[in-house]
C-alpha cells in the first residue's frame, strides 16, 4: 500500500517514521510519502488560504493550490481521504475497508477547512473521496487525524503486526466488543489481586471469563455497540458458546 499525505506542516507527520509504522515503511510493507502543500503554490509568499466567501471568521484553504497538489498524486486506484469534523465517523470497520485499498491520499486541512469544491471536483472525476472524522471535538487541523488513520490502517496490513491473532481479540475487533481487562505479574499488587480464574490454567474458564468481561464492559461503557452487534460476528468470534 502507498499512502500520500499532504499538509502545510509535514513535520507533524514525523511520528510515522517511528515504531510499527516506521518498521513497516523500512521493510517495504508500507510506502508513505509526506508532501508540503506550500510546494504547490506559485506566489512568493506560498499562499494556501484566503478569506471565506460569505464572510465569517478564519480562512479557507484555496482549491487551486490543493488541485495542483492532488492532481500530482491521485490516480484511478486512489482513495482521497479528507479528515474533517463534518465527516463520517472513522471506525475499525473503516480502517478494515481502507486496509484493502492500493493507494490512500490524505489531505490535511487547516484553518476553517478546505474549499468544498476540492472534494466535489475529484468525485466528479471518478475518484473515491471520503470525508472522515476521528471524533466530535475540535482540532487545529487534519494532521492528528492523519496519524490516527495511518496507524489504524497500517497495523491491519499483512505482516505489520507480529501476531495476527492479537488483531482479533482487540477492542472493536471481530465481535465489535470492547476488550476484556488484562493483568500480569505480580499477582498481588497494592492489596489488589489478579482474578483467580486467570491463574487457574483452565483455558476454557479463562476464555469464558474474558467473553463475559468483554460483554459486561461493552454493555456498561458502550451500550451503542451492543445494539450494533452482528450475531453472525458473535458466532464467528465464538462468543455465543
Ligand atoms: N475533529 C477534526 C477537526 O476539528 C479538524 C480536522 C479533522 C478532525 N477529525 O478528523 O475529527
Amino acid at each position: 500500500m502507498r499512502i500520500d499525505i499532504v499538509s502545510i506542516f509535514p513535520e507533524y507527520l514525523a511520528p510515522l517514521e517511528l515504531s510499527l509504522v516506521g518498521k513497516a515503511r523500512t521493510s517495504g510493507l508500507l510506502d508513505v510519502h509526506v508532501h508540503d502543500l506550500r510546494d504547490s503554490t506559485t506566489d512568493r509568499h506560498h499562499t494556501v488560504d484566503d478569506t471565506p466567501f460569505g464572510g465569517g471568521a478564519g480562512m479557507v484553504m484555496r482549491p487551486d493550490v490543493w488541485g495542483v497538489a492532488l492532481d500530482g498524486l491521485l490516480g484511478e486506484a486512489s482513495h482521497l481521504l479528507i479528515p474533517t469534523p463534518s465527516g463520517t465517523t472513522f471506525t475499525q470497520r473503516t480502517a478494515e475497508a481502507l486496509a484493502t485499498q492500493e493507494h490512500l491520499v490524505i489531505a490535511c486541512g487547516r484553518y476553517e477547512g478546505i474549499d468544498a469544491r476540492v472534494a466535489e471536483h475529484y468525485r466528479e472525476r471518478g475518484i473515491r473521496v471520503s470525508e472522515v472524522s476521528i471524533g466530535d471535538y475540535v482540532l487545529n487541523g487534519g494532521e492528528v487525524a492523519a496519524l490516527v488513520l495511518v496507524e489504524a490502517v497500517a497495523r491491519l496490513l499483512p505482516g505489520v503486526v507480529g501476531n495476527p491473532q492479537s488483531l482479533v481479540e482487540e477492542s472493536h475487533g471481530l465481535a465489535g466488543l470492547l476488550e476484556y481487562p488484562v493483568y500480569t505479574k505480580p499477582p498481588s499488587w497494592a492489596g489488589l489481586e489478579a482474578p483467580d480464574v486467570l491463574l487457574s490454567g483452565h483455558h476454557g474458564r479463562v476464555e469464558r471469563w474474558r467473553r463475559d468481561q468483554a460483554l459486561t464492559r461493552t454493555a456498561e461503557l458502550r451500550p451503542d455497540l451492543i445494539a450494533a452487534l452482528d450475531v453472525a460476528m458473535l458466532d464467528r468470534a465464538d462468543l455465543a458458546r
